[in-house]
């Protein structure tokens, strides 16, 4: 590495992420540490606070669904059932508090279990005020409640605070953000969002889904809201081995509500699921750090080529001194268009190296077509109506040999019929651009705003 431009305030982890001839970011939003932090977050993913008779290293996997009790009137230890507690959980949950600077961390079977836990806040008649790009499933789950649970759903554009300051009111109980959102890679201000909510309607809860960034890279507790939850199936985990979901808060009451859903519905992680969580949390630093580096290299090859590249790493990303204020990284995670649908298949299609696969976060690179994958359960309908364009293709980068990820890629484009092929080189076919002119309603804020009560 030659190094000379480095990325600071990361932690020893990330000053070696050479940045020379890129993009470089302004200064990252520092991470304020809490909850008995000593050292760099990269550092502190390594090591777990055990208290194991054998001083084991890796933590053991209390493989039990039950617990001998030492009388009648439920004497013991402090475990009966694993459904209501269990050592590894409770292990994985008191390293999850640490790292998300978090009073209580929680852990269940799947992010949208995550979801589920959150929204069991909700009763018949509250209002919540969502954005108008949301992951597919938390789409549906949402509709879900608007239909059968008598809960009102705004979806508003989240990018625009004032769009959620027109709508947020007495009755709001919860502001639902994604940030960065997933396709379309909008970035939504939670501070502020979360000003306006708490003043507008003081009890409500600001709930921000972080599954694109991962504690390690934006801790959205320290930005305002109230509950982060995330998809651990994404980078905590890292391999694409396991589906968890946590939950964090800084609220003891707040925490126990959660928790008593967590145990009444019976949806917390498995011993073993939260022993290979914990294990996959160890290495996201070093994980994450390739990632960025390779996302970085792949952005800016497909923006020099001529297409529309949505990610926060990039300097043309309209919202990327917002991204930078409140993130400390870019993640791995970005989309481009093509101008047209069955180029975008024929691009998927012909990649080799990059998995056609929904999710993202993990060591190896995937390619989708989100309108036909991870969010398809939203109606074409609604989709068009949020500017959600059909031929967006997202690429969720992994560790690999960057130039082996380019290659492919270029490969795929041409073998596509995406670039006009030159003797110099080649670019976009014309329409990388011009079709995304029309969804850049994230910053101008047009997008009109649209209720639920079905
Ligand atoms: C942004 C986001 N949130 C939540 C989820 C739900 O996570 P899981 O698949 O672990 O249920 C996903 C993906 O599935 C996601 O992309
Ligand atoms: N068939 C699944 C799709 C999961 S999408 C997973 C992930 N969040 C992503 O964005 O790729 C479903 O219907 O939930």
């Amino acid at each position: 590495m030659s190094g000379s431009s480095k990325l600071t305030g990361l932690g020893k982890a990330f000053q070696s992420l050479d940045l020379d001839g890129h993009d470089l970011p302004p200064s990252p939003a520092p991470s304020t540490p809490r909850n008995g932090r000593k050292y760099a977050l990269a550092t502190e993913l390594v090591y777990t606070e055990g208290n194991d008779q054998y001083n084991a290293s890796s933590v053991p996997i209390y493989q039990s669904a039950t617990f001998k009790q030492t009388s009648a009137t439920g004497g013991g230890g402090e475990y009966d059932y694993t459904r209501s507690g269990n050592p590894t959980r409770t292990h994985l949950e008191r390293h999850l508090a640490k790292i998300m600077n978090a009073s209580r961390a929680l852990v269940v079977s799947s992010g949208m279990g995550a979801l589920d836990v959150i929204t069991r806040l909700l009763r018949p008649g509250d209002e919540v005020v969502t954005g108008d790009d949301l992951y597919g499933g938390t789409n549906r789950l949402l509709k879900y409640l608007a239909t059968n649970g008598g809960i009102i759903v705004h979806h508003v554009d989240t990018t625009n605070p004032e769009k959620v300051r027109e709508v947020v009111n007495a009755k709001t109980s919860m502001v639902l953000l994604e940030t960065p959102t997933n396709p379309l890679i909008k970035i939504v201000d939670i501070p502020t969002i979360a000003s306006i909510t708490h003043t507008a309607a003081p009890s409500a809860i600001v709930a921000v889904d972080n599954t694109m960034l991962s504690p390690l890279l934006q801790n959205p507790l320290d930005l305002g809201a109230d509950i982060v939850y995330e998809s651990g199936t994404k980078y905590l985990s890292g391999h694409h081995d396991l589906m968890a979901g946590v939950l964090a808060v800084n609220d003891s009451a707040l925490g126990e509500k959660l928790y008593f859903s967590i145990n009444a519905s019976g949806c917390g992680l498995s011993p073993f699921d939260s022993w290979l969580l914990l294990r996959g949390i160890k290495t996201l630093g070093v994980r994450m750090e390739k990632q960025q580096a390779n996302a970085q290299r792949i952005a800016e090859f497909l923006e020099e080529h001529g297409f529309k590249v949505r990610y926060p790493g990039l300097k043309s990303h309209p919202q990327y001194d917002l991204h930078w204020s409140m993130a400390r990284g870019a993640g791995a995670v970005l989309s481009f268009e093509t101008g047209d649908v069955n180029v975008s298949e024929r691009i998927v299609e012909s990649a080799r190296l990059f998995a056609i696969s929904v999710s993202f976060g993990c060591v190896n690179s995937l390619i989708s077509m989100p309108c036909r994958m991870s969010h398809a359960s939203i109606d074409a309908k609604t989709r068009k109506e949020r500017n959600m364009p059909e031929d967006i293709i997202r690429l969720c980068i992994g560790i690999e040999d960057v130039d082996d990820l380019i290659d492919d890629l270029s490969r795929a484009l041409v073998q596509a019929g995406a670039v006009n092929v030159t003797i110099d080189g080649f670019h976009a076919r014309g329409n990388g651009h011009t079709l995304g002119e029309a969804d850049d309603s994230a910053q101008e804020a047009t997008a009109s705003s649209s209720s639920s009560t079905m």
